[in-house]
């Protein structure tokens, strides 16, 4: 793994409780994973923006915890308009469990992303996936073999960056699903603008997300222009009602 030494003290915790968490205890295969590129398209096609919406009890960033059920909270994103859902498995900091996404992937019929601080092989044997995310500031040499191994179970792959350098190294590790993350994870703030400076080193055939930070109909508007395929939002749908929140933001 990279040296995480410039990170925040939240995402340094994060991090050490990651390297402690168990893998499933037998390898799993996924016959029938749900494609994020495929939602996308199909979103386009009828005139809704391609949101992710994030089942996110919680985060660092976050005051208090959403008690709401997760698979309440997931169909009502869907009746939004959602293209796929996004649901937090990591369970110290942001309230998530493999068991929530289990229940949401088999209550829902989108491609559901599993959103979490993955650092080994046997951590992807936790639950059956149809997407999940892997972060290539912490993986570092290993993104390579992650992606690999996610790919031998029959998962897709988000690869998230934050800088060009990391755009480089994603797609040197075979990354088709690149999504740029607008939070800076050394002073945990957002700025719209790290999007619209990374994504031009994206080549044209990956499908690109736009993460974190998004609030507003005009800032999906914005995330689009600048080249986004596909728009990650979790804090703003959360917080008041996910169904019209979701709504706003695909027909923005
Ligand atoms: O959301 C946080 O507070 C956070 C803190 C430290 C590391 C990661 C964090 N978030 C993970 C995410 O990627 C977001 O949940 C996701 O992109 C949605 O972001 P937002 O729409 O800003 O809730």
């Amino acid at each position: 793994m990279n040296s995480s030494n410039e990170v925040a003290p939240a995402v340094q915790s994060i991090l050490d409780a990651a390297r402690e968490r168990p893998g499933g205890s037998s390898r799993v295969a996924v016959d029938d994973a749900r494609s994020l590129p495929a939602a996308f398209d199909a979103a386009k096609a009828d005139g809704r923006n391609p949101v992710v919406a994030e089942v996110k009890p919680t985060s660092p960033t976050t005051e208090g915890t959403n008690e709401g059920d997760p698979v309440e909270l997931a169909r009502e994103m869907v009746a939004g308009g959602a293209a796929a859902l996004s649901v937090l498995t990591e369970p110290e900091h942001f309230g998530g469990s493999v068991e929530n996404y289990e229940r949401v992937r088999e209550a829902v019929d989108v491609p559901v992303l599993r959103k979490d601080f993955l650092l080994t092989e046997s951590q992807l044997d936790a639950v059956e996936a149809d997407v999940v995310l892997l972060i290539a500031r912490f993986l570092g040499d290993d993104l390579a073999p992650m992606i690999d191994a996610a790919r031998e179970r029959g998962m897709g792959v988000l690869v998230e960056v934050h800088s060009e350098d990391e755009v480089a190294a994603a797609v040197d590790a075979g990354a088709e699903i690149i999504g740029i993350n607008n939070r800076d994870l050394a002073a945990l703030e957002t700025d719209l603008g790290t999007f619209e400076a990374v994504a031009p080193a994206v080549p044209e055939s990956a499908t690109l997300l736009a993460e974190s930070g998004i609030s507003s109909a005009a800032e999906v508007r914005r995330m689009r222009e600048a080249g986004a395929d596909g728009l990650l939002i979790g804090t703003a749908i959360m917080d008041g009602d996910p169904r019209e929140n979701t709504s706003d933001f695909v027909n923005a």
